[in-house]
């Protein structure tokens, strides 16, 4: 199994470009479904999750192409892919692909929409907390879909079609408002979602949507509308850039010190965590063609950080947010809204020095003057990649064992911090 050497103490200091975003591509090669035309998307990250995504896809009949392999060797944007499912030759989501990644549950909406059925196993990915599906089952029932949960699969029928209808979520979901707006693309007449995630994904999916010929108004709002078409065509969509990817190389500039471009990120889908990076000292100036983030010698002030749906700070940067303030000058409390189990990188910083004790919900983090390299466990996504940001400022060898898990969401992580002075190197077997 690969890991990941790091010899810190080194500023960072150069350009990073910011590739597509994991969160985004996801559901929008899901909706390839929805359209025997083809799909095509730019600025597709080359992940493990997005490789598992095509498996799953082709297992249901979308063909797919890729090309953009010589801008990606020179270090440019990403790939375009296009996808094409002229038929859906099985509904079925096995349970040997759908277990590898949550995301792929969301096949079930536009399968649904197309086919009228759907057997989909229930997902699995990163084991952050219970990660139910209620939501999903709730909503797509309130479009007319039967679903009943059979030796582990989620076995849903709309016999006639799916029919549009007013779905208030009781909680915010991210998955929930990208499946039934896919869904809802193809029912008949008017949906109407409350409580929608608001997350620069779900804009994104439903851009691409009414590039394709729905008609969705309203996403990045709390109430998103879609008036049902008889059918969707292709289309050609940018793949937004990746927000947790920005934030991360932001906090581990604020960590190590140093001046970085983030070439190709966008403020305007961060802001919250760039205002709150600003409080604990670092410089965040956008740029029309990125970020610039800086950090002189001065230490880090400790920031108080609450995750939220968006526009609130995300859980997909809280780990990376408490690596930077075990390092501030006095104690921050982090807490943790969204999933209850996602402290596991808690206990691997400790291994650095780091001073954290928990507290229901809440992380209690008292900075301390220096971390000290050690070896680690990466335990899911973005705690790995929390662990290479502190072992980049810590003292000493830092090796983060299990790194599978930062191949699904971070391209050439590497690569990039290498280019700006990391020493920071992958052991493979
Ligand atoms: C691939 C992808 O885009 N993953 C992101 C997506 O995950 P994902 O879409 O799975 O996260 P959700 O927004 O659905 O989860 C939010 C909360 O709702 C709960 N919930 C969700 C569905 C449901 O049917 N019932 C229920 O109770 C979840 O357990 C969680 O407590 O949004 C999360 C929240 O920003 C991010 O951390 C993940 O990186
Ligand atoms: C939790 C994440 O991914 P997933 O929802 O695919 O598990 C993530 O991207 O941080």
């Amino acid at each position: 199994m690969d890991r990941i050497r790091i010899v810190g103490g080194n500023p960072l200091h150069g350009t990073i470009p910011i590739s597509g975003a994991k969160n985004a591509a996801l559901p929008l090669m899901i909706a390839s479904l929805l359209t025997d035309d083809t799909l095509t998307l730019d600025n597709v990250p080359h992940l493990a999750d997005v490789e598992q995504l095509i498996r799953i896809l082709g297992n249901h009949g979308v063909d797919y192409s890729v090309n953009g392999r010589r801008e990606r060797q020179q270090g440019g944007h990403g790939r375009t892919i296009h996808f094409t499912a002229r038929s859906i030759v099985d509904t079925t989501a096995p349970y040997e692909l759908v277990s590898k990644m949550r995301a792929s549950f969301w096949v079930i909406g536009p399968l649904l929409a197309r086919c009228h059925e759907a057997r989909v196993s229930l997902p699995g990915g990163c084991a952050i907390g219970t990660r139910p599906v209620d939501l999903f089952i709730d909503g797509l029932r309130a479009l007319g879909a039967n679903i009943e949960i059979e030796s582990g699969y989620a076995v849903a029928s709309a016999k006639g079609g799916l029919v549009g209808a007013r779905y208030a979520f009781p909680k915010v979901s991210v998955g929930a408002t990208h499946v039934l707006m896919m869904a809802a693309t193809l029912a008949k007449g008017e949906t109407v979602l409350e409580n929608a995630a608001r997350e620069p994904e779900v804009v994104n999916l439903a851009d691409c949507l009414n590039a394709m010929g729905a008609k969705i108004s309203g996403a990045g709002t709390a109430t998103i509308r879609i008036e049902g078409v008889d059918a969707l065509h292709g289309a050609r969509v940018q793949v937004i850039p990746d927000r947790i990817e920005t934030g991360t190389f932001a906090m581990a500039v604020a960590m190590t010190g140093g001046e970085v471009v983030l070439e190709g990120a966008r403020a305007d889908l961060l802001e919250n965590a760039l205002d709150i990076l600003r409080g604990t000292g670092t410089e965040i100036t956008p740029l029309n063609h990125g970020i610039k983030v800086y950090r002189n010698g001065a230490g880090i002030s400790p920031v108080d950080v609450t995750t939220e749906p968006f526009p609130g700070f995300p859980t997909d940067l809280q780990a990376q947010f408490m690596g930077l303030m075990t390092m501030a000058k006095g104690t921050s409390h982090i807490t943790e809204t969204i999933f209850e189990n996602r402290f596991m990188h808690v206990q691997e910083l400790a291994r650095l020095g780091a001073k954290i004790s928990l507290n229901g919900q809440t992380a209690v983090v008292e900075g301390v003057a220096k971390l000290k390299g050690a070896p680690v466990m990466a335990t899911d996504l973005r705690a790995s990649v929390s662990l290479v940001i502190a072992g980049l400022a810590a003292e000493g060898e830092t090796v983060v064992n299990r790194v599978y898990h930062l191949d699904r969401g971070f391209e050439r992580l590497e690569e990039k911090l290498g280019a700006c002075g990391a020493v920071v190197e992958r052991i493979s077997g």
